[in-house]
């Protein structure tokens, strides 16, 4: 068994017993991306120097004893666009190809007072626009399993160096699916918290009343981890929940018995591959061996939430994006005669094709004669897919499904179509509309690659989705499976 497929958990006693170190585990981690990055490419930055240099602070301070935090060690990679100072924090865009980060976002200080030790920065789409890491202005990263097809975006970076053990966890960010999707195609457990659980400050913003930021982790255990270290109110972020944290690792110790289970017929009918819906299927007959029951249920507004999200997100991109402009962020064009051209210049120059569609769409969406049509629109188609999920969590705990309609593509199959490419976040977008909680944890595989099982909570039921995620996992091997590399 090698270390990586230890727990969190384990490793921490293992770092107590004085059994390992913090040096060597993040030696480890650093050969491991030597040995494997070239061929995954889950990476944009590392920093090792750095990082070397806290691991031997810490096992100094492991030698002198003391109180420890909940991560203590543990090598961690960061989704690029997470704010971390005096490091390269690019959007994986060309325009912020040259960006330090000033500050730490709060869950980036978060995680130094839970003491995990940062190894470098993960790959993305752009801006986090997109589902495959295609859209990232650098290089796409591959998917572990299989390195012809997609990792799935847009925190593919950060599934892919968990699934291939580069770093024990990481942290992505999810708007309509960005963290579930690719932990369901790399065959690793994601989780977007409740809107305002955890702190968006520090995050670069896409479409702000949507993004969360949540751990990508082997194991639901680890997954229960991470989020206790980052959640919790924050006065630098006016959307920030204020209410109690509870204790998500005590919760996983509760079992499933007389679990009310709620299976929307829309997510494993038309469009969802049947060999995920098969994997779905079985991991309910396992929940209900435990005890749960479940029926079929009706999310009726389901098939308008794709048009919604891609209105809204991009409406608020449109206005977020305004700030790159070459003067107060972004590589700022050499070839401008005046200030309007600097900025046409710079952005034309910056942006990449997905996040330039994004801007025209949304700016077209907001502007005059069209807001009540586009905008508004879709603003009440929320509030419709939102009592959708209302309605049934009044007699249902959960509601479970698919993930993601079918596994990973090939990487180039779906470039030229972005339709196609949006439709793949069918299943995912809806719970970011309603701001609740959800996980993906792993439930199959279909020709080698995984399949990703997606448990969704009332707002603030975290604690429900990981006790469940957990007896799932507890009675199944899938999170044990590891690809090849
Ligand atoms: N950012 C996300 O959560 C993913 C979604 N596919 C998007 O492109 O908007």
């Amino acid at each position: 068994m090698s270390l990586f497929d230890l727990k969190l958990m384990e490793l921490q006693n293992r770092l107590a017993r004085k059994e390992l170190s913090v040096s060597e585990l993040v030696d480890q981690s650093y050969r491991r991306i030597h040995e494997v990055d070239g061929k995954v490419r889950a990476f944009l930055s590392l920093d090792e120097e750095n990082a070397k240099n806290a691991a031997k602070q810490m096992d100094e301070q492991l030698q002198q004893g003391g109180e420890r935090g909940l991560l203590f060690g543990l090598p961690a990679g960061i989704k690029d666009n997470i704010a971390t100072e005096g490091t390269l924090t690019t959007c994986a865009s060309q325009f912020l190809s040259n960006y330090k980060a000033i500050y730490d976002a709060t869950v980036i200080k978060k995680l130094k007072s839970a003491q995990s030790v940062t190894v470098g920065k993960l790959n993305m789409d752009e801006f986090a626009m997109g589902g495959s890491n295609e859209n990232s202005s650098f290089h796409p990263t591959h998917n572990p399993w299989n390195v012809e097809y997609v990792p799935g975006g847009s925190s593919g970076g950060s599934a892919a160096a968990v699934a291939a053990g580069e770093v024990y966890f990481a942290l992505g960010s999810d708007t309509g699916g960005s963290i579930r999707q690719p932990a369901s195609y790399c065959g690793i457990v994601g989780m977007k918290p409740t809107y305002g659980l955890v702190s968006r400050f520090g995050l670069v913003a896409f479409a702000s009343s949507l993004d969360q930021i949540g751990p990508l982790t082997k194991n639901v255990e680890d997954a229960a981890f991470v989020l206790q270290s980052i959640a919790g109110h924050d006065p630098m972020d006016s959307t920030s929940a204020n209410v109690e944290i509870p204790d998500y690792i005590s919760a996983l110790s509760g079992d499933v018995k007389g679990l009310r289970i709620a299976v929307p017929k829309e997510y494993i009918g038309k469009g969802v591959d049947p060999r995920v819906k098969e994997s779905v299927m079985s991991a309910l007959k396992v929940l209900e061996g435990l005890g749960a029951t479940w029926e079929e249920v009706s999310l009726p507004h389901t098939e308008y939430a794709v048009a919604a999200y891609y209105l809204l997100a991009s409406s608020e991109a449109s206005s977020n994006l305004a700030r790159f402009d070459g003067v107060r962020y972004g590589v700022r064009t050499p070839n401008a005669n005046n200030l309007i051209e600097l900025y046409r210049k710079s952005r034309s120059e910056g942006f990449g094709a997905e996040v330039k569609r994004r801007i025209m769409l949304g700016t077209y969406a907001l502007s005059s004669g069209y807001y009540d049509a586009y905008y508004l629109k879709a603003q009440k188609v929320r509030t419709l897919i939102k009592q959708d999920f209302d309605q049934v969590f009044a007699n249902y705990d959960v509601i479970i499904g698919p993930t993601a309609p079918t596994p990973a593509f090939k990487i180039g199959e779906q470039v030229d179509n972005p339709l196609t490419m949006y439709l793949n976040d069918i299943l995912t977008i809806p719970v970011n509309l309603a701001g609740i909680p959800a996980i993906s944890v792993p439930c199959g595989l279909v020709d080698g690659l995984p399949v990703g099982l997606q448990i969704i909570g009332k707002a603030l039921g975290e604690a429900t989705v990981l006790r469940t995620a957990h007896a799932f996992e507890q009675n199944t091997e899938f999170h044990k499976l590891r690809p090849q590399l």
